[in-house]
């Protein structure tokens, strides 16, 4: 190709004076333009060299002796792979190392895989506290207690476990149970409609666990329309918290619909917090809901506070265990959506692994069967707290759905201050994303013999309640799950009551063992189930 100075001798011809100085003068404009544009090219195209190399170095520094790949892409990294995260690639990944990097864009990430790592990063509150992709803070609020860290967490914290002791579990279970009986009856509606044919259930199923939640934390203060349109809705704040989005929110993408949704939990949150606050004001109010509990607790306390400031000599067994403020709307309402948040996706995540496996296991499913109608003989009686807590059996079938398919694969950590492992001889540094994950601890041979298999009575017979350490599901350290023996339950009650009434075809496919990973994981062709009145036989075509 002509250089620059080749295209400017090339047009020295002789024309006429005046033609020669129009010409000239036009070809001095081309030239200093080409002259202009090739500066600027080459100006782009350094810069852009000096980018790659810095964001290449730049990863090399982090990287240190970690496994990771070699070279990144230059600045995405693998970022095109997390739109569409494979649960082959993340296993991959927890394979290669015990402390695995990628870079994408500019987020460092680390990914803590063995069991002791995990523990480690879970139990470094000095060095990291969870966290969440930017657009969290605007669907949750900035303010809200799931992004405190350190003391003012553990404070925050203390004032909500009443709501999770035995006694206000059973309190929840009537409200709980109706739920589950009206769509259990929409199950079989549903079934009907298609003539028996399975279809689809992870769907149903995310929205049957909303509403159990709804009922859980706001009681009957929302309608049932109310909780049907936040089970709807919630779909939008997931996809709006997928690791890989928009950090901002633009007109009519996922973020912006998740801001809507959210916007409309807590508008309706708020609501039902002020109607437990009337409620609750009235003589002999039993609490039903966690709203309840908690409003109840600020109601004590407040009068506690009162007696104090009359000067009252208040015996110390009257005296509140845990003395709470009061808590506006606002503040209870953002609380109980950090516990939709934080159970959503986890539970509805089981419940579908739940019912397939059991669904798969005639056996297993005989064996539940026989416990429950050993336990609770009247079918239609209420079921108590007793008599879940006797069901040792189908505990063991829940723990272990919840060991074989864990719902949360990784818990994301943020980096506060550089973190030493000397184990691994890293520092990680600050402002890095360290992810410990569950997968492998719930899998390790040493603790679960036979890891891939799906043996409920290694719980009863076995050595699996001893393997504490490895017990990831739930998480461990200051941010460990508060809402664990509260899911465990409800996964009993939901598999006792759907077992003592009604059978469940599911069409195993190709698919079905497969991973679909959604914030948690699901089986990946979206579990096609039918479902029939016990004993009435399925009309399903199988
Ligand atoms: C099968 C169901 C569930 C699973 C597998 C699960 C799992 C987890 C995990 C892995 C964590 C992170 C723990 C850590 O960082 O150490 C967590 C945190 C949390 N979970 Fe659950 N969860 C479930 C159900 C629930 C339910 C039903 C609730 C509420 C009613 C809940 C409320 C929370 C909250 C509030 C946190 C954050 C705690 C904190 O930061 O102090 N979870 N959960």
């Amino acid at each position: 190709m002509a250089s620059p100075m080749e295209v400017y001798n090339a047009s020295q011809t002789s024309l006429p004076d005046t033609m020669h100085a129009t010409i000239s003068s036009s070809q001095s404009g081309i030239m200093s333009k080409v002259l202009e544009n090739t500066g600027v090219w080459s100006v782009l195209f350094t810069v852009l060299a000096i980018a790659v190399a810095y964001d290449q170095i730049q990863y090399w520094r982090q990287k240190g002796n970690l496994v990771g790949d070699p070279f990144k892409i230059p600045f995405i990294g693998p970022f095109l792979e997390s739109v569409d995260p494979k649960f082959s690639k993340y296993y991959e990944k927890w394979t290669s190392g015990e402390l695995s990097c990628v870079s994408v864009f500019h987020k460092f990430v680390i990914i803590s895989s063995t069991r002791d790592m995990s523990r480690k990063v879970f139990n470094s509150p000095t060095y990291v506290k969870p966290c969440v992709v930017d657009v969290a803070h605007k669907l949750l609020r900035a303010e809200n207690w799931v992004f405190m860290d350190g003391k003012e967490h553990v404070e925050y914290r203390k004032g909500l476990n009443g709501l999770f002791t035995r006694q206000a579990m059973e309190s929840y279970l009537p409200s709980q149970q109706q739920v589950y009986n009206e769509y259990f009856e929409s199950f079989l509606r549903m079934t009907k409609a298609k003539s028996g044919a399975p279809q689809p259930f992870v769907y149903p199923l995310r929205e049957l666990m909303c509403a159990v939640s709804c009922r859980t934390f706001v009681g009957h203060y929302m309608s049932r329309e109310g909780v049907k349109k936040i089970a709807d809705d919630y779909y939008y704040m997931t996809a709006a918290l997928e690791l890989v989005n928009f950090p901002f929110i633009i007109p009519y993408t996922k973020t912006w619909y998740g801001k809507k949704a959210s916007d409309q939990v807590i508008v309706a949150f708020s609501a039902c917090a002020a109607k437990a606050k009337i409620r609750m004001r009235q003589k002999g109010a039993e609490p039903e809901c966690i709203m309840d509990r908690w409003v109840q607790q600020m109601f004590e306390s407040e009068r506690y506070r009162e007696r104090i400031a009359k000067g009252e000599q208040v015996p110390q067994e009257e005296k509140p265990s845990m003395l709470l403020r009061m808590f506006s709307d606002y503040e209870i309402s953002m609380t109980v959506m950090s516990f939709l948040f934080a159970s959503q996706d986890a539970t509805s995540s089981a419940c579908s692994w739940l019912l397939q496996l059991t669904a798969d296991r005639p056996e297993v499913l005989a064996k539940v069967r026989e416990e429950g109608a050993r336990i609770r003989p009247d079918s239609k009686a209420e079921v108590k707290l007793e008599d879940l807590e006797q069901m040792e059996y189908t505990r063991a079938v829940v723990k272990e759905t919840l060991r074989y398919r864990p719902p949360v694969i990784m818990v994301p950590y943020l980096v506060k201050k550089a973190f030493h492992i000397p184990e691994a001889n890293y520092t990680a540094p600050k402002g890095s994303m360290i992810i410990p994950s569950t997968w492998l601890s719930l899998h390790d041979p040493e603790a679960y013999p036979e890891p891939d298999t799906f043996d409920p009575e290694r719980w009863i017979s076995g050595t699996a309640e001893d393997q504490g350490k490895n017990w990831l599901v739930f998480g461990t350290g200051p941010h460990y799950c508060i809402g664990q023996n509260y899911a465990v339950l409800n996964l009993i009650l939901l598999l006792h009551k759907l077992s003592t009434d009604f059978d469940w075809h599911h069409e195993i496919t190709p698919l079905s063992e497969e991973i679909r990973i959604f914030a948690t994981i699901f089986p990946k062709d979206d579990l096609q189930l039918s479902f029939s009145r016990r004993g009435e036989g399925l009309v399903a075509a199988q």
